[in-house]
């Protein structure tokens, strides 16, 4: 972590619950955050399309601090395109952040680099700021081809991208072989990966750029494992999944693994 950038900790709930359960869970987490934990990081929370206005409704009402955005976007504004959610639409329901390359995404939906970039594009399009997900799969890893691998993903989905976009995005460096699998990457290999990042931002754009931008660790995050990780120099943060579900422990990644707050 570096006083350059303020924390993020975003939560990724993935396909997990219904708008009521958004309610509440949101609620939980208004309740137990202070105005000194969204000072020190900024806290976001990933719902399905389904509940987002549901958490629209209670942030603007309540005037939360907490920010949200969506898991997904179409590449397109508007139009035949059965199924899919447009970045206008996101915009509309006040959503500041979308998911774009999440290797769920990638795995089950063939997404490649490619379209990953027409995302970040698309997300572009609409002011919405994406959380860019790439990272390497466990052959790769055992390989050794890791860096390698994340940052030409980086570079495929920066394609276009413009100085001033770069600067607002935010990466989230998330090994495969981490997620969903209580098989943490150490914080040592999560800063390799994120410091080769931040070194890639700058050849790509300039130190202005690689300095401005947050890059997160996602796989396996939990309240005790935390700490560890933010201490690394190139890492401002997490891309949490299971434990994002539990508001206790999202409430201890979110104020870097510590028990007050
Ligand atoms: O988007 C979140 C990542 O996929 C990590 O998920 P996880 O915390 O359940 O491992």
């Amino acid at each position: 972590m570096s006083t350059a950038r303020k924390p993020l900790f975003a939560g990724n709930w993935k396909m997990n619950l219904n708008h009521l359960e958004a309610i509440a869970l949101v609620q939980k987490l208004a309740f137990t955050l202070t105005d000194k934990d969204f000072d020190r990081a900024e806290v976001a929370v990933l719902p399905p399309f389904t509940d987002l206005r549901s958490v629209q409704t209670l942030v603007d009402g309540d005037k939360l601090r907490i920010v949200y955005g969506a898991q997904d976007l179409s590449t397109h504004d508007a139009g035949a395109y059965t199924g899919e959610i447009s970045g206008a639409m996101l915009a509309k329901l006040g959503c500041t952040y979308v998911l774009a390359g999440h290797s769920e995404r990638r795995q089950y939906h063939g997404e490649d680099d490619q379209l990953v970039n027409a995302k970040v594009q698309a997300a572009y399009r609409h002011s919405l700021t994406p959380i860019l997900c790439v990272g390497e799969g466990l052959p790769i890893r055992q390989a050794g081809g890791h860096v390698a691998y994340t940052v030409s993903q980086l570079d495929a989905a920066l394609n276009g991208v413009k100085h001033d976009q770069a600067k607002s995005i935010v990466v989230a460096y998330e090994p495969v072989w981490a997620i969903g699998t209580g098989e943490v990457a150490t914080p040592e290999d999560a800063q390799e990966v994120c410091g080769a990042i931040r070194v890639r931002l700058a050849e790509l754009y300039d130190e202005d750029v690689a300095t401005a931008v947050r890059i997160l660790y996602g796989g396996s995050v939990k309240g005790g494992n935390t700490a560890g990780i933010m201490a690394q120099p190139d890492i401002d943060g997490a891309l949490v999944g299971g434990a994002s579900l539990d508001p206790a422990d999202f409430v201890k990644i979110s104020r870097f693994g510590e028990m007050s707050g």
